[in-house]
């Protein structure tokens, strides 16, 4: 009997982790989860950890950002680069090639706020990347300075894509040695917000 009952929970068990996460809903469509992508840059991880919340509750393909030439690891000398990137218009150029991007209906695109601007390489995912004709769903971290001009440069750069509402969470300051915050309380209320904020997406 109880060979029997073990038999029927691991039948059931693996059914359950068989079947494809059921379809998420956005603006009322239904999109399946090898439609959906989650692409973010993140340098202490808490846009990353964020990231992984939208992935746990929608599927999707996860795919970090890393530039063919990584930025300095000293905060002074990266604030710098930034600020002399953002000033001249370079875009410095990514290692990560994303496949199949015409497969894909949904991009969730993370990034921390970076001198109260978009950081560069998310100017040369937008740049080097044809969005037109997708939906974007911007979420980011910040040091609690909120989004600056981000989302708004985000609209600029990606004119024949669909913009929908974004999310933001403070994240890190690593300006006072504040890196990786999402752990412990803090994560169980982003996770909370995320969950809000991806349920208020789908009409
Ligand atoms: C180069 C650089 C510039 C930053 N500029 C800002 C800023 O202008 N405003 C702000 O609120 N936080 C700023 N921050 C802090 C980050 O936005 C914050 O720590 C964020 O959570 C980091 O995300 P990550 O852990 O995914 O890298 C900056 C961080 C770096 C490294």
């Amino acid at each position: 009997m109880k060979l029997l009952l073990l038999s029927i929970f691991l039948f059931t068990s693996l059914l359950g982790s068989c079947q494809s996460k059921p379809e998420t809903i956005v603006q009322n469509t239904q999109v399946t989860s090898e439609k959906i992508l989650i692409v973010y840059l993140s340098r202490t991880k808490n846009t990353k950890a964020v990231a992984e919340m939208i992935q746990k509750e929608v599927g999707g393909r996860l795919v970090e950002l890393e530039l063919k030439t990584p930025y300095p690891e000293d905060y002074q000398a990266i604030v710098s680069q930034v600020a002399r990137e953002n000033e001249t218009g370079f875009l410095p150029p990514l290692k990560t090639k994303i496949h199949d991007l015409d497969q894909v209906e949904v991009v969730f695109l993370g990034f921390p706020t970076w001198g109260m601007q978009l950081p560069p390489p998310i100017k040369s995912f937008l740049t080097e990347n044809n969005l037109s004709g997708q939906k974007i769903i911007p979420f980011n971290t910040n040091g609690g300075y909120g989004i600056g001009s981000s989302f708004d440069t985000l609209e600029e750069l990606c004119k024949g894509c669909l913009i929908l509402s974004g999310f933001s969470v403070r994240g890190g300051s690593e300006r006072d040695g504040i890196l990786f915050v999402m752990d412990g309380e803090k994560e169980i209320k982003v996770e909370k917000e995320v969950k809000k904020w991806l349920s208020s997406l789908k009409s």
